[in-house]
């Protein structure tokens, strides 16, 4: 295990960072589940949680405030996917905030009538964009995604489909949600920051810090709501998974590490020398 202290390269992030290991208890830490916890593979159903993930995340849910996953995927995958279930406290939002997991209890809403919508029209709108065969569509019930990671050339995959899939998610009442060679169609007015937020709201006491780490676009927003903590006086820590494939997550954080195995010797480090 690595224990060395991860080092923040902004001052407010090394403030954060301060805030966290000062007053761990009252700490709200926030995390991606794939990019971040779980490596990325070309499969979508065949990610698994980073082997110590699990357990770098039970040895903090003890001693910080809150620990909540905030995800693209179904909060009972996640937590399947993770080996999660035995984490004391853990929360999980899934489909950016829709659903919310706590205790082995799933709450999430009927999923809009757009929804369905896209299902029956999505191969369609695939075969009329000369979308390649290798293309995958994840069916998740509140969205569908399709996923080019597996074609030839993906990023060409990806922006073929663009403009129908814009298309059809403005018929539908959906929305487009950009990933790693992933369009998602879901359902609009949630999005990672939102939840971020309602989940600090519903928790009640103000958290003496706030982390989140992500990796992929989606992750944003959840960036923008601990710069609105750190403007309403909360101290703040924006952590990149770092990757190749996207760019702008590295631009607005804090702290980059490398991947999900930095992020896992990152988590194994946060507490060192708390007081
Ligand atoms: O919010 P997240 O937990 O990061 O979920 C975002 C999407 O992640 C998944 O797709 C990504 O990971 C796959 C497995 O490594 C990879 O094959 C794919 O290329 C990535 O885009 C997931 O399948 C989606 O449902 C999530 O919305």
């Amino acid at each position: 295990m690595n224990t060395s202290s991860p080092r923040s390269v902004t001052a407010a992030g090394t403030d954060g960072l301060n805030a966290i290991r000062t007053r761990p208890a009252g700490a709200v830490l926030g995390f991606d589940f794939d990019g971040t916890l779980a490596p990325i593979v070309d499969d979508p159903d065949a990610a698994r949680a980073h082997p110590r993930a699990a357990a770098a995340l039970g040895r903090l849910a003890p001693l910080v405030g809150s620990l909540v996953i905030v995800t693209g995927r179904p909060a009972a995958l996640a937590v399947e996917r993770g080996g999660f279930e035995g984490i004391d406290g853990l929360v999980v939002l899934g489909q950016y905030g829709l659903e919310r997991w706590e205790s082995g209890v799933l709450t999430e809403p009927e999923p809009p009538p757009g929804v369905a919508e896209v299902r029956a029209k999505l191969p369609g709108v695939l075969t009329a964009a000369g979308a390649p065969p290798e293309t995958y569509v994840e069916d998740k019930g509140q969205a569908l995604a399709v996923h080019t990671r597996r074609c030839a050339e993906p990023q060409v995959a990806l922006d073929r489909l663009r403009g129908l899939l814009d298309a059809l998610a403005e018929r539908t009442g959906l929305v487009v949600e950009p990933g790693r060679f992933v369009l998602e169609l879901r359902p609009p007015g949630m999005d990672k920051g939102r939840a971020l937020r309602s989940f600090l709201a519903d928790r009640g006491a103000a958290p003496s810090a706030v982390l989140f780490a992500g990796d992929d676009l989606g992750d944003l927003a959840a960036f923008d709501a601990v710069e609105e903590l750190r403007a309403e006086g909360v101290p703040g820590v924006k952590v990149c998974s770092g990757s190749a494939e996207v760019t702008e997550v590295a631009e607005r954080a804090d702290v980059v590490v490398d991947g999900p195995e930095g992020v896992v010797e990152f988590l194994d480090g946060l507490l060192d020398g708390a007081s």
